[in-house]
C-alpha cells in the first residue's frame, strides 16, 4: 500500500556510470515500478498491480505504464508506447513477471518488439500455471532477465523485493490461502473502546483518519459488517474519497433482525450483498430482494466458509468493518490477515463500552497474537497502527495449482476431470471469460461494423439497443467506451437497476442470442482461442461463477450456465458437428 513506502525518487538515483547498471539504481526502479502498479488498486482487481518503468542505457526514466484495470492495456505496453524509440537497448523495470494469461503474450511481445534488452523483475508471477512463462519467454528471445532473490540479492534486494510483494500481497495470500486477503480495521480509543457504553461510535477517529478508511474501502473488493453494525450505526460503507473505487458491502446475520429503513439497502452507488443462515425470516429476505439486495444463504453462518465463498467469487481483498463480536469470530477462523487499529487519543470509559476484539478463549497473556511487521503513522491527532496478523506466504517453494492441491488432497476435490471450469481471466481456461480483453466486431441495426472492447461490452449495451430515449443512447456509448470489461458490466447492471425501463422490452428473449453472435465473433477471429476451444472437446463446459445462476454454474451446480453450454455449441460448430451453425455476423480484425 502506497503509503507503507518511502520511495526514493528514481531522477536523485540516476546512474552516474553509465556502462554498468547500478544496484542502486536498479532497486530505486523497481520500487517505483512497484509504486506506480499501487496507483490502480482496487480498480485492477482481480488482476494484480502491474508497473513498468523503461530507464535508458544512459539512466534516464523513458516511460512508465501501469495496468489501470482488467482488460486495459498492460503497463509494458504502455510504458514502451511513452517511451517510445526510447526504448531501443533499454532496460524495464517490472515489479511482477507479467501473466500472459490470454495467448496473446501482449507484455512479453511489446517488450521484444520495442528494443528493450534487459528486464528486471520484482517477483515472479504467484499463479503456478503462469509462473516464469514470461520470464522463459524474454530469455528465449535474448533479452537478459534479472529475477530479485534469484539473480540479484542483498539485504537491499530484499527490501525492494518486499515492496513488489506489498502491492499484491491480496492476491499473493489468496492463492496461497484459498481465502481473499482480509484487513481488519477499527478504531478506537485510547482507553480501547470502539464505541460508549450506549453503543454510540460517531465518530472515535479524527476526519483525516476516517478519510484514510476510504481510501482502505477504495482499495478492497468489498467491506463486511454485523448485523449489529447495521442496526447500530446505519453505516454507508462507501469510498467517499473522491473518484476511486467502490467495493461491494457485505452484511454477515444471523437472525436477519435487520431494520427495512437502512442506508445499506440504498444501492444507487454500489450493491450490497447480505449473508445469513438457511431459512431465516423468509419474508425479509423477500424484501431485501425486492429492494436489488442479495441475499445469499449458508446452513452455518462461519466466517471461513463466507471466505471461500467470496473467494470462489473471484474476491481478491476484504476489509472488515464489524464489531468486536464479528472480528472475534473472523480471527478465530483464521481469515484475518492484516489490522488497521486507529487510535484516537480519547477516552471514553465505560464497563460495557465494546472493545475491538470479543471473546478469544484466551486466558493467559502469553497466548496473544503478536503482529509482524508492526508499522506506526501518526494522521492528525490519531494514530495508526498496523500489522500482520499471518506472515506473507512463502513463495518458494512455490504455491501448487489447483490440479496440484486437488492432488495432494483429495478431499478438496471439487471438480470431476471431465469438466473444465473457467471464471476469472487469469485461470487457466480464462480467454472463455466475457471479461477476456479480446475486441470483436459487431454489426448494428443498420448493418454497420463497430468494434468492442470486450464480448461484455457488446452484450451490456445490448440491453439498451433499441430503446427510443435519449438516455439509452448515451449509456450505450458510455458502456461501449467503458475502460474495462468490469467498468462495462458494473455500468450495464448499474443500470438495469436503476432505470429498469431503460432496458430493451424483448431483452429477455434476446439476450442469449446476443450473446451467441459474440462469442462466435471472438472464437472466429482469434485463432489461438479457437484452438484453446477446440482442444476442450468431450469435456464439459463450466462458466464457475457461484452467483450468475443463468450464465453460470453457481455454487452447488445449480445454475443453468448458458455461457458453458454457448461455448459447447460453438465447438460443436467448429468441429463440424452440428450442422445448425448459424451465419457468421462478423468480419476480422
Ligand atoms: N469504532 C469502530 O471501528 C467500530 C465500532 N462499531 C461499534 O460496535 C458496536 C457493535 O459491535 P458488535 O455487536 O460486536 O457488532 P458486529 O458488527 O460484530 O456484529 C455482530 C453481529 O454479526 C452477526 N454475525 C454473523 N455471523 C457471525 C459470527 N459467525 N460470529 C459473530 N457474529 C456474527 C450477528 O448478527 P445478527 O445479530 O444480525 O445475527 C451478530 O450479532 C456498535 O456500537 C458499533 O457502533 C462497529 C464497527 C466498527
Ligand atoms: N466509529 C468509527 C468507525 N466506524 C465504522 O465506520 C462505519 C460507518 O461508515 P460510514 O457510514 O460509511 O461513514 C461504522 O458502521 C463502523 O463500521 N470508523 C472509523 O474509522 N472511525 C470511527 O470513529
Amino acid at each position: 500500500m502506497a503509503f507503507l513506502f518511502a520511495y526514493s525518487s528514481p531522477i536523485m538515483c540516476k546512474a552516474t556510470n553509465f556502462n554498468t547498471h547500478s544496484h542502486l539504481q536498479d532497486l530505486s526502479y523497481i520500487r517505483r515500478a512497484a509504486q506506480i502498479s499501487d496507483k490502480s488498486a482496487g480498480f485492477s482487481s482481480p488482476h494484480p498491480n502491474f508497473g513498468c518503468l523503461i530507464a535508458t542505457r544512459s539512466g534516464d526514466v523513458a516511460g512508465e505504464g501501469y495496468l489501470y484495470a482488467q482488460g486495459t492495456k498492460p503497463a509494458e505496453v504502455l510504458a514502451v508506447e511513452a517511451a517510445g524509440e526510447r526504448s531501443r537497448g533499454a532496460t524495464a523495470y517490472v515489479n511482477m513477471e507479467p501473466g500472459d494469461c490470454h495467448g496473446d503474450h501482449s507484455a512479453v511481445s511489446a517488450l521484444v518488439q520495442a528494443g528493450i534488452t534487459r528486464a528486471v523483475i520484482g517477483m515472479r508471477h504467484p499463479l503456478q500455471h503462469l509462473r516464469g512463462n514470461a520470464i522463459r519467454a524474454l530469455r528465449s528471445q535474448g533479452l537478459q532477465v534479472d529475477v530479485l532473490g534469484e539473480d540479484m540479492q542483498s539485504k537491499l534486494v530484499e527490501e525492494a523485493q518486499k515492496a513488489c510483494l506489498l502491492v499484491n500481497l491480496p492476491l499473493i495470500y489468496r492463492a496461497a490461502s484459498r481465502v481473499p486477503f482480509s484487513v481488519l480495521k477499527y478504531a478506537m480509543t485510547l482507553d480501547g473502546k470502539i464505541a460508549a457504553s450506549s453503543g454510540h461510535a460517531a465518530w472515535i477517529s479524527s476526519k483525516l483518519s476516517r478519510n484514510r478508511v476510504f481510501e482502505l474501502r477504495g482499495r478492497s473488493d468489498a467491506v463486511i459488517v454485523g448485523g449489529n453494525t447495521v442496526r447500530r450505526d446505519n453505516p454507508r460503507l462507501t469510498a467517499r474519497h473522491g473518484g476511486g473505487h467502490m467495493p461491494t458491502r457485505i452484511v454477515l446475520s444471523q437472525t436477519l433482525d435487520l431494520p427495512e429503513e437502512a442506508n445499506l439497502w440504498d444501492l444507487s452507488d454500489v450493491s450490497t450483498v447480505v449473508v445469513t443462515q438457511r431459512g431465516a425470516r423468509r419474508s425479509f429476505q423477500s424484501f431485501l430482494a425486492s429492494k436489488g439486495v442479495e441475499v445469499v444463504e449458508f446452513d452455518i453462518l462461519n466466517p471461513r466458509d463466507v471466505m471461500e465463498y467470496f473467494h470462489d467469487r473471484g474476491y481478491l481483498s476484504i476489509l472488515w468493518e464489524c464489531g468486536g463480536t464479528l472480528a472475534a469470530s473472523a480471527i478465530s477462523s483464521g481469515v484475518i490477515h492484516k489490522v488497521f487499529a486507529f487510535v484516537a487519543p480519547k477516552i471514553i470509559g465505560g464497563k460495557n463500552a465494546p472493545s475491538p476484539v470479543g471473546e478469544l478463549g484466551m486466558v493467559e497473556m502469553s497466548q496473544a497474537l503478536d503482529l509482524i511487521d508492526v508499522c506506526f503513522e501518526q494522521i492528525g491527532p490519531d494514530m495508526l497502527i498496523s500489522g500482520f496478523l499471518q506472515p506473507i506466504p512463502d513463495l518458494t517453494p512455490t504455491i501448487p495449482s489447483e490440479d496440484e492441491t486437488f492432488a495432494i488432497d483429495p478431499t478438496v476435490t471439487r471438480f470431476e476431470s471431465s469438466i473444465i471450469f473457467f471464471y476469472k481471466t487469469w485461470d487457466p481456461y480464462g480467454a472463455f471469460s466475457n471479461f477476456s480483453p479480446h475486441p470483436i466486431q459487431m454489426p448494428d441495426e443498420d448493418g454497420n461494423y463497430a468494434s468492442w472492447s470486450s464480448v461484455e461490452h457488446y452484450y451490456q449495451a445490448n440491453k439498451f439497443i433499441g430503446v427510443g430515449n435519449p438516455l439509452a443512447q448515451d449509456w450505450i456509448e458510455k458502456i461501449k467506451s467503458a475502460k474495462s470489461p468490469e467498468e462495462a458490466a458494473r455500468m450495464g447492471r448499474l443500470m438495469q437497476r436503476q432505470h429498469p425501463h431503460l432496458v430493451r422490452s424483448d431483452w429477455e428473449s434476446v439476450k442469449i442470442d446476443v450473446m451467441y453472435r459474440a462469442l462466435k465473433c471472438k472464437f472466429s477471429i482469434y485463432p489461438h482461442l479457437n484452438s484453446m476451444l477446440l482442444s476442450t472437446a468431450g469435456s464439459v463446459l463450466v462458466e464457475a461463477s457461484p452467483h450468475d445462476l443463468f450464465w453460470g454454474g453457481g455454487r452447488e451446480g445449480e445454475g443453468l450456465n448458458y455461457l458453458g453450454r454457448l461455448l459447447m455449441q460453438l465447438r460443436a460448430e467448429f468441429l463440424g458437428e452440428s450442422s445448425a451453425a448459424s451465419e457468421n455476423s462478423c468480419i476480422a480484425l
